[in-house]
């Protein structure tokens, strides 16, 4: 099939290099000029795990193509749109200014019969207000919402290998489409919901919502283990091993961060009060505010564990992202945690593998090192607020020899306490002993 995916972004990139490698013909527009080079020369403007093999692979093939001309998606049967919906400056509601400048610059290049298929994350009510703007730009075009639920780190995969597919539609022959677009998974049997317009956005916002429940309700978790002498990671294995619950997502620490969570959940929130729903969707008011309670609660433990003041103090931050295999910055907790000890009067200095050049375009004055070695060497605590491969599995005895004072926050819960205080370590988790 023909394809055009619009919006070449951390979804649309991998979307349309994942298309590709399922033997479409496609081309990813954007209005971003450098990205536009840089993916049609096969270089991934981000870092994610499998992106470059799959869009060097559709390059060589002639089946993957990048354009800034939106003309260039005129033969196209689908039509993805997979333009950012940022929270807008100044309010929690999502900004649908690029969803609309897209729709635009697309309706007088739609064919007779094009579909073109909504992507990015909206709110519910969107794709109604959408539908008869397409329908009306050329004969039997038509519009459905297929939400997107890759993870960063794992997005190729979740592309080619989704748990399920949600198809809102107002007729059988969009969803058909659909179907032919991802016959190889359909028929590998992946479960597929077909559904009206709002309940698809529904679910897709309903699923984040959920998510970052699970994340803040075991953060709550955390602050009574604190306050009691429990042990949160014992907590939620016994929890999570019952099946209504289950284990995932009970990660205690630092929080969620990243380019969806965060302004997902606050987007749904203005949504769910402009439909009168206030009281009911307080409590996802509250899920993020206790989301970034947890980036006070570190600040807070690094002040106590330098005895009340991080003045002068070196602090050594491993991990800049938002989560590990990613390069992403976007609402880093970690990022967060530096600028607030930084303002403090800290001398922090971050590593990460693939975050910094992103970081220090978010926060200039970050001093970066560019190894853990470098980073821990003479530091008077070190932070681990981002679980990369490479901190998980830091030698406690081989790292204490770096450090002035051997004293740990793990603002991610993964380090093994009992090894890093044999090692010699001052060990602090949340809600960990
Ligand atoms: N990042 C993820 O993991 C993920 C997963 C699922 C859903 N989503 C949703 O997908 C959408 C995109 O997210 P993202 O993280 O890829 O955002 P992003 O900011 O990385 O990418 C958006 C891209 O759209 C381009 N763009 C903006 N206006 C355009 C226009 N008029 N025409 C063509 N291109 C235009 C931008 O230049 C940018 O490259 C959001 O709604 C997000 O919530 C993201
Ligand atoms: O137990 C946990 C699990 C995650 N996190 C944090 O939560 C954030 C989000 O993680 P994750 O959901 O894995 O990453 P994203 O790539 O942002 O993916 C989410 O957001 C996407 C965009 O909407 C959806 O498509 C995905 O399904 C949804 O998982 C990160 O900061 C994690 O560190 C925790 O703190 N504890």
């Amino acid at each position: 099939m023909r394809l055009s995916v619009i919006g070449c972004g951390y979804l649309g990139a991998v979307h349309a290099a994942a298309m590709a490698d399922l033997g479409h013909d496609v081309v990813g527009i954007d209005v971003d000029e450098a990205k536009v080079q840089s993916l049609s020369a096969g270089r991934a403007p981000f870092h994610e795990p499998g992106l470059p093999e799959v869009l060097e692979a559709g390059l060589a093939s002639g089946r993957l193509r990048f354009s800034t001309d939106m003309a260039d998606a005129a033969d196209a049967d689908v039509h993805f749109i997979a333009v950012g919906t940022p929270q807008t400056a100044g309010s929690d509601a999502a900004d649908l200014t690029y969803l609309e400048a897209a729709v635009a610059s697309l309706l007088p290049h739609l064919k007779p019969g094009a579909l073109v298929a909504g992507k990015s994350t909206v709110p519910v009510g969107t794709a109604e207000r959408l539908a008869e703007r397409i329908e009306a730009a050329a004969e039997g075009a038509e519009l459905a919402w297929n939400p997107e639920f890759l993870r960063e780190g794992f997005a190729v995969k979740d592309t080619l290998h989704p748990d399920r597919f949600v198809y809102g539609v107002r007729s059988q022959r969009a969803a058909d489409l659909l179907d032919d677009v991802y016959r190889q998974a359909i028929d590998a049997g992946t479960p597929r919901i077909v559904t009206d317009y709002a309940t698809a956005e529904l679910v897709k916002t309903a699923a984040n919502a959920f998510l970052a429940t699970k994340i803040s309700f075991i953060n709550v978790m955390s602050q009574v283990a604190d306050a009691t002498g429990a042990d949160v990671t014992v907590l939620a294995d016994a929890i999570g091993h019952d099946a209504r619950i289950g284990r995932r997502f009970l990660n205690a620490g630092l929080g969620f961060g990243g380019g969806c969570l965060p302004k997902d959940i606050r987007a749904f929130a203005a949504r769910g009060e402009q439909l009168g729903l206030a009281d009911s969707f307080a409590f996802l008011r509250e899920v993020d505010a206790v989301n970034l309670r947890q980036r006070e609660r570190l600040v807070a433990a690094a002040v106590e564990a330098l005895g009340g003041s991080v003045t002068g103090a070196r602090i050594a931050l491993l991990g800049v992202t938002f989560k590990p295999d990613s390069d992403d910055v976007r609402d880093s907790p970690a990022l967060d945690v530096a600028e607030r000890l930084h303002e403090l009067g800290a001398e922090v200095v971050a590593t990460d593998p693939y975050g910094l050049p992103n970081a220090l375009r978010r926060f200039p004055a970050l001093v970066t090192a560019s190894s853990t070695e470098d980073a821990v060497r003479g530091a008077d605590l070190v932070v681990l607020a981002t679980e990369w491969r490479e901190y998980r599995d830091l030698d406690p005895a081989a790292t204490a020899v770096l450090a002035r004072h051997a004293r740990i926050i793990d603002g991610r819960n993964v380090l093994d306490p009992a090894a890093w205080r044999a090692a010699g370590w001052e060990y602090r988790g949340l809600g960990r002993r």
